[in-house]
């Protein structure tokens, strides 16, 4: 059987360091190019951290896209820059697989109709962790008896985007099975703006930036006289590898966008 050819957006990156290293280590998958910033026309071996794994690297997404033959590009970038390169792969027939976080709404139902368009898959995962993704049904799952719901979402002070893609995402999960309800007290008021975190469907997101940590999230559950917690810690960045290879091999064979691996796995 051919390999999957991959592209990875990012390489240079936490997230994307991990990627070149799970796709060059991966039988049944080829590094076909890296997308940097930096380092047009060399080859990745040439770039401190990445001895022996050679592939071309591109600063520009389109002249790479001409170039190299592939199937999927995995980007981990930017939100603005992870926009333009999902975009951009859909419109060269290439897969993609988006871990980059903060895409909105508006973005998510473009790339819908985009997908449709091309009739090739796509995913976007928030989150690759396994564990996150369970937190994630298990929330929705207690959302069901719990509908007082707070969601904490915790990560490195180097994040760009807040609040996480994780923590919209399981509030999205949650609003799908719960009735809107506007939780705390009718007359509360914030003496501090922002004193209650963000507000989805009525439900609190608060976001935590701190040194040290990755990323963790606890969904919190009050009811009369208990307090259930679900929570999900990712402690380093090979704990989503084996949902970026879940996600390569799935999205060769999806005709549509997929948004969450809550959708792929069973
Ligand atoms: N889905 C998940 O499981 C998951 C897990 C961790 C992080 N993330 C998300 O992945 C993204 C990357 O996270 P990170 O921690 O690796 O960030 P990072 O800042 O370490 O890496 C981002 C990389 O993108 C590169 N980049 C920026 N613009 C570029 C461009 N035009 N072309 C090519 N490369 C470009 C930067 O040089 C940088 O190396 C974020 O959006 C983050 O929220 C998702
Ligand atoms: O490190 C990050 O940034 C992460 N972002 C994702 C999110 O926004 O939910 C997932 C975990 C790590």
């Amino acid at each position: 059987m051919s390999k999957v050819k991959v592209i990875v957006a990012g390489p240079r990156g936490r997230m994307g360091n991990e990627a070149v290293k799970l796709v060059h280590g991966t039988e049944g998958f080829e590094l076909a190019a890296v997308i940097d910033r930096k380092h047009n026309g060399e080859s990745l071996s040439a770039i401190e951290g990445f001895h022996g794994i050679e592939a071309p690297v591109f600063s520009d997404i389109n002249e790479c896209f001409s170039s190299v033959e592939a199937d999927v590009l995995i980007d981990l970038t930017t939100p603005e820059v992870g926009m333009f390169h999902t975009e951009t792969a859909l419109n060269h027939g290439i897969r993609p697989v988006v871990g980059t976080t903060g895409f909105t709404k508006e973005d998510l139902a473009k790339l819908d109709s985009l997908t449709k368009e091309k009739g090739i898959g796509c995913i976007i995962a928030p989150n690759f962790a396994i564990g996150a993704i369970l937190m994630m049904k298990f929330s929705q799952m207690a959302a069901k008896y719990f509908p007082d719901v707070e969601i904490i979402e915790m990560h490195h002070d180097q994040k760009l985007d807040a609040p996480s893609g994780t923590a919209s995402k399981t509030a999205d999960m949650i609003a799908a099975v719960r009735e809107t309800k506007q939780q705390g007290h009718p007359n509360e008021k914030e003496t501090i703006q922002g004193a209650r975190g963000a507000n989805v469907d009525g439900m609190h997101i608060h976001s935590v930036r701190l040194p040290g940590l990755v990323a963790h999230q606890q969904v919190l559950f009050g009811s009369d006289g208990e307090l259930l917690t679900v929570r999900h810690d990712s402690f380093n960045r090979a704990s989503f590898m084996s949902g970026v290879k879940l996600a390569v091999d799935s999205v060769m064979k999806l005709d549509v966008l997929v948004y969450g691996l809550e959708n792929i796995i069973e």
